[in-house]
């Protein structure tokens, strides 16, 4: 589902270079899901950066569902990540103009799905996640931890291929952050998806089938 051969990406500021990643190997298979750890400033961000496609390696090839992102223009990044990725990063890009239900249900319409019918499925999600009584209100209107939750339902509503997060429980207390473990597990089991989640969050890591730590640059793997 998901491979990294070599995969570098050095930050030039002036005369200096900083290696980020180096040479690291990654795969993921369809329905496996992996913990990303890693002291601040290891590179867990700059990987997820490089597989959701919004930052390009300074070398090194990455494939997703069989295709390769290298060479692919930005619109063709672009429509690539519609199709198969779920996003969940820690700003998280809601659309202020539009209310909770609308944001969720836009993947949906983008994969042309009538409006009623992405409404309906996108409420379902916003249920599961406790923010279903929230649906009517714009993203100004709710809390960080609300807006953290539509945010992870706009990811999954789409049953997409690889689901990619950023510290997904990191403003949410234990029960929130229980049901997204649980929506999780059934997003996984329903339609295979596979999962590359960053945390500091223990209990997130330990929940997913294998831990990476993030160490020097390259994944090694702790469980
Ligand atoms: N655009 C950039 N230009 C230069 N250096 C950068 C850039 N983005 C990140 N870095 C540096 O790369 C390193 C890795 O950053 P990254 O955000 O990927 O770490 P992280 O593991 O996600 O950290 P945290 O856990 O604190 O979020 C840091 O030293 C950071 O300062």
């Amino acid at each position: 589902m998901l491979e990294c051969r070599q995969l570098v990406r050095i930050y030039r500021e002036g005369p200096q270079e900083v290696t980020v990643l180096d040479q690291l190997e990654m795969t993921v298979s369809a329905g496996e899901r992996v913990a990303v750890v890693g002291s601040s400033g290891s590179g867990k961000t700059t990987l997820l950066n490089l597989l959701g496609g919004l930052d390009r390696p300074t070398a090194g090839e990455i494939r997703i569902a069989g295709q390769t992102l290298e060479g692919l223009s930005e619109s063709a990044i672009g429509s690539f990540r519609n199709r198969h990725i779920g996003f969940v990063y820690q700003f998280h890009h809601l659309l202020a103009e539009f209310t909770a239900v609308e944001n969720v249900s836009m993947p949906l319409i983008i994969r042309g799905y009538r409006r009623n019918e992405a409404a309906e499925k996108a409420m379902a999600l916003l249920e599961r996640v406790g923010v279903g009584e929230r649906g009517r209100h714009k993203p100004g209107e709710l809390s960080g931890g609300e807006r953290q939750r539509v945010a992870i339902a706009r990811a999954l509503v789409t049953d997409p291929s690889l689901v990619l997060m950023d510290e997904p429980t990191g403003n949410l207390d234990q029960t929130t952050a229980g049901s997204i473990l649980a929506l999780m597990d059934d997003v996984a089991a329903r339609s295979r998806s596979a999962f590359v989640v960053v945390t500091h969050d223990r209990r997130i890591a330990a929940h997913q089938d294998r831990i990476l730590t993030l160490d020097h640059g390259r994944l090694a793997s702790e469980a």
